[in-house]
């Protein structure tokens, strides 16, 4: 599979071709100051010609905000769309351009999987004293929250920290920044975003290329008065004639900024110092909100190739234990490498410099959202026929001597769905302490152990604490008396057998399931039945069938066709829930 990735940031479209199975990109690509439309696609079409990328099977999108519904990736349909289209004025220079680029590809390839994959799934977990705002009531009933943004990059920024330091990611506290021109700060405590500075837009927090970052609410009011501007006037000056460019006078590329305060421009070195300040006040913060720090990380466009970006934001540091490696940190953005530790030998917290893979995350999550939508798929195609299985008992050699005379060996009545057992003709009694079964059914061929299926009503009956089991886990198993026709035995191995469900590998494989898994199931009887814990018992000699007992089976509604220890119901049952807790589903036909 290929899949092509697009990050449309604010200042660059960043595109990819991908096959999941590896991160190493097939082709990777940057446009600068794009505008996504069909020009930009048209470029993106001939560099996938030029450097001769294979046909593309599906389209994976970064989408800034999710909005309040959308908190994990989720295949482009109507309802996507409009829940992207919906958060838009919460993400007004990202939802957009997501869109664009989502009808466009839909333009070009027609028929292609859409993913889309968003910015603020990595913070929808975030606790509610970072989530929330201290806001009337109303405003927080019109959607008023802290969302986060930039997820991909943190989430790769916490894999490739965890990898580089050979540290599991439950046990660090990072704190990662991600500088771009869009930038922010998450606190990642044990593998969780729990704080960003990103809130409801992707305006709060740091100083960024062009947009004010934290700001006093009493600023927007004050400038409506004074200088008369409207809500929209206000918005388009925060988002697009703010930050580095509005304090440095000459624009929104760091890389300028650096430049023109090396050689002594005021305006330059104020942005500079106000965006490091912020950056370093936000690592303060989170060190605290995380109770300490092991690993600070930049990664983003100015984040990876500015040394002395970070060397800025780290000075002032040392009372937390950082200390920079100044080679290490002069030679990372030559180096090439994906993610380089940047500390000094002294140095208590970690330092790293991770180049960041958003293309990658996304293509990721594309091929995991495409293979939990065939699951699916296969899902609800996939229905097992239901078996209800009477009591019976399964016997060694010997027990069967014991109650059928010396040298006895079962006769065949009738071979059973599943191949190689049968119904032998012979009963015994099972007697308990309280009641009596009689003529009760003996499965064949002989085993290594004796076992007694009775339902939990036959359990009362005969008096007997019987546990809910698996065939073959008899640790524990209750004790019961056997009669024959020759003789009488006392042997464990009374349980009550736990649903199940027979299948094959390839079954499995439909079903994204393995063995000893448990699944969720639904049978459409007048008494309509959700079963849960149903056991999976994958075996390439198996037929696929459903195996309840006889009280499952009434309390079901359901009616075995005929006679004998296992009577097919005529019913289907369709999986519902389980691994993926996909789609309900039911049974067919009874
Ligand atoms: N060598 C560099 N030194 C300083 N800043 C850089 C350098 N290279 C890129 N940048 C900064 O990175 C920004 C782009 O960040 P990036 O994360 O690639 O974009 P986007 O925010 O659109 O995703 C540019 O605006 C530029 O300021
Ligand atoms: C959310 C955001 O600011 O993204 P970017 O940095 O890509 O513009
Ligand atoms: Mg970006």
């Amino acid at each position: 599979m290929h899949i092509l990735s697009l990050n449309a940031g604010s200042a660059t479209l960043k595109f990819g071709v991908f096959d999941p199975a590896s991160a190493t990109p097939l082709m990777e690509a940057t446009i600068e100051h794009p505008a996504v439309d069909a020009a930009a696609f048209d470029e993106i079409e001939r560099r996938l010609r030029h450097a001769g990328m294979p046909a593309i099977d599906a389209v994976g999108h970064r989408v800034a905000h999710g909005g309040p519904r959308l908190s994990e990736a989720a295949l482009v349909d109507a309802d996507t769309e409009r829940e992207i289209d919906q958060a838009a004025p919460l993400a007004p220079q990202h939802n957009p351009v997501a869109l664009a680029g989502i009808r466009l590809a839909r333009e070009r390839w027609p028929g292609l999987p859409q993913v889309a994959v968003f910015d603020t799934a990595f913070h929808a977990g975030m606790p509610e004293e970072a989530s929330l705002y201290a806001v009337p009531q109303a405003w927080r009933d019109a959607g008023v929250r802290r969302y986060g943004f930039h997820g991909l990059s943190h989430r790769h920024v916490l894999e490739a920290v965890s990898g580089a330091l050979d540290r599991a990611p439950e046990d660090l506290r990072i704190i990662s920044c991600h500088l771009g021109n869009g930038a922010s700060v998450c606190a990642i405590d044990r593998g969780r975003s729990i704080d960003t500075s990103m809130g409801m837009t992707a305006l709060e927090g740091l100083v960024m290329g062009t947009r004010s970052g934290d700001l006093d609410p009493g600023v927007q009011a004050f400038v409506a008065r004074r200088l008369g501007l409207d809500p929209a006037q206000i918005e388009a000056a925060l988002y697009h004639d703010s930050g580095l460019k509005a304090l440095s006078g000459i624009g929104a590329d760091l890389r300028e900024i650096e430049a023109r305060a090396r050689q002594g421009h005021a305006g330059a070195r104020t942005a500079l110092q106000v965006h490091a300040y912020r950056v370093r006040k936000y690592i303060g913060a989170y060190a605290a909100a995380m109770g300490g720090c092991d690993a600070v990380a930049f990664t983003g466009g100015a984040g990876e190739n500015s040394a002395a970006l970070r060397r800025r934001i780290l000075e002032g540091l040392q009372f937390l234990g950082v200390r920079l490696d100044e080679d290490r940190n002069e030679s990372f953005g030559a180096s090439g490498a994906a993610v380089a530790e940047l500390q000094a030998p002294r140095s208590q917290v970690a330092v790293l410099a991770v180049r960041s893979r958003e293309q990658w995350v996304i293509a990721r999550e594309t091929a995991a959202v495409l293979r939990r939508a065939e699951r699916a798929a296969a899902r609800q195609d996939f229905s097992m026929p239901v078996a209800i299985s009477a009591h019976h008992v399964h016997l060694t050699q010997a027990a069967v001597e014991a109650l059928f005379g010396t040298g006895h060996a079962l006769r065949v009545l009738q071979p059973l769905s599943q191949p190689g057992f049968f119904a032998a003709e012979e009963t015994v009694s099972v007697i308990g302490e309280r009641g009596r079964l009689e003529r009760v059914r003996v499965v064949g061929p002989c085993r290594a152990a004796n076992q007694i299926e009775v339902s939990r009503t036959e359990a009362i009956r005969l008096g007997i604490e019987a546990p809910l089991r698996l065939s073959g886990d008899l640790a524990g198993s209750a004790e019961v008396t056997l009669t024959g026709p020759a003789g009488t035995l006392r042997t464990t191995g009374l349980i009550v057998a736990r649903r199940h469900l027979h299948l094959t590998s390839a079954d499995a494989r439909r079903l994204g399931v393995q063995d000893r898994g448990e699944i969720e199931v639904a049978l459409d009887t007048p008494r309509g039945t959700v079963l849960r814990h149903v056991a999976l018992r994958v075996d390439d000699g198996a037929v696929l069938e459903l195996h309840l007992d006889t009280d499952e089976a009434n309390a079901a509604g359901l009616r075995g066709a005929g006679e004998g220890v296992l009577q097919r119901s005529g019913c289907k049952a369709r999986v519902c829930g389980g691994a993926d807790h996909e789609n309900h589903a039911s049974c067919e036909a009874h």
